[in-house]
């Protein structure tokens, strides 16, 4: 598959529209430049949900923007750390077997919050995720899907604007996709099947956990269930794909950071008392309300998440996805002393042309 989506990319690359055209007639949607969807529409129920969606994911993701910082030395040099957003970012919204308008939600929104300037979706053109994309304000949708949307929003189309960050779920042929064009955008990261784990103690709500279970497992192929007990009639009970029987909480704790699963609930009695010392997880939700299927929604956390074991290293779609930092450098009165310092550093290196430039500034005087 590797091959294959290195053949799209470079021919999207090469042919732009062309060869997306091509693409998307032989695996998507069939659209034709500039890949305009149909009109969106939502039902007002459907419209409702999604405004509070779009509030609780907005107001989360705002959370967490850094603040830029300055430090000043005595020697007379300042830097500041700048938090600056990309100017363009696109979301992946995945549209195949079911539409997602909520990917599209958690996707626009986020970079909205981070401060980008313009936020594109593409995805299948269903008319809820049009909507869903109108609703929260995105600069554009384009019809175009699979390893072609990638490679047209990596390289740019006559069409389909070159954007910075690519973020969203999809098939293994779009995150491949990602994968092969990172370095040349900004990714999320690898976004495959849902995974759910719950950790069930006394006092769990089996008919509340046995819904969750089953609602991580709708997504069809290649999604994971797991249930972790230290009650084998819990186990029983829950009928995840996978029980796993542990003989202590510390079991299931060494456990789960092991999978570091996409979602993990903790249910029962123990669940407040566990939730510190979770620290592989993509989401964390704990106690007996928190269902996963409220963070797929509305409750306002971010449900493009770490998959596959990735939550060991990778956070759930942030704000951070669309920023960078970028030091602001003044070195003002300290060029001597500085100067002094560095300049042994690039002699060392052999590096006199280096050495030169910091030495001419040693008596030059802000
Ligand atoms: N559970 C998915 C990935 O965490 C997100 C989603 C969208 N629609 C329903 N669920």
């Amino acid at each position: 598959m590797a091959e294959d989506v290195a053949k799209i990319i470079a021919a999207v690359r090469a042919e732009g529209d062309a060869a997306v055209e091509h693409f998307e007639s032989q695996f998507g949607s069939g659209a034709r430049p500039p890949f305009a969807p149909g009109p969106g529409s939502l039902p007002d129920d459907v419209r409702a949900g999604l405004e509070v969606a779009i509030r609780n994911v907005g107001a989360v993701a705002t959370s967490g923007l850094d603040r830029d910082r300055e430090v000043k030395f005595p020697e007379g040099q300042s830097i500041k750390l700048r938090e600056v957003p990309v100017r363009r970012a696109a979301v992946y919204a995945p549209g195949g077997r079911n539409p997602y308008p909520s990917t599209v939600v958690m996707g626009v929104v986020t970079a909205q919050a981070a401060g980008v300037d313009e936020v594109y979706v593409v995805g299948a053109p269903h008319p809820v995720m049009v909507g869903a994309a109108e609703l929260c304000g995105a600069d554009g949708y384009f019809a175009v899907t699979g390893a072609q949307a990638v490679a047209a929003l990596a390289y740019g189309t006559d069409s389909i604007p070159r954007v910075d960050v690519i973020v969203g779920p999809g098939s293994l042929w779009v995150q491949e996709a990602k994968r092969q064009v990172s370095g040349v955008v900004g990714i999320d990261g690898f976004a495959g099947p849902s995974d759910l784990t719950v950790i069930a103690t006394d006092g769990a709500d089996m008919e509340a956990l046995r819904a969750d279970l089953a609602g991580q497992a709708e997504h069809g192929e290649g999604s994971l269930t797991v249930a972790v007990s230290d009650d084998q009639t819990i186990l029983d009970a829950l009928d995840a794909q996978h029980g796993v029987f542990v003989e202590s909480m510390d079991d299931a704790l060494a456990f789960v950071e092991v999978l570091a699963p996409e979602h993990l609930q903790l249910a029962g009695e123990a669940a407040e008392a566990l939730a510190p010392r979770i620290r592989s997880a993509g989401c964390l939700f704990v106690g007996s309300e928190s269902g996963t299927a409220f963070g797929d929604y509305v409750v306002g956390s971010n449900h493009v998440l770490p998959t596959e074991g990735a939550a060991r290293f990778a956070s759930g779609l942030n704000v951070r996805h669309f920023r960078r930092r970028m030091a602001e450098v003044r070195v003002g009165s300290a060029a001597a002393s500085l100067a002094a310092a560095g300049v042994p550093i690039a002699e060392a290196e052999a590096f006199e042309a280096h050495a030169a430039s910091m030495r001419l500034r040693q008596n030059s005087r802000p």
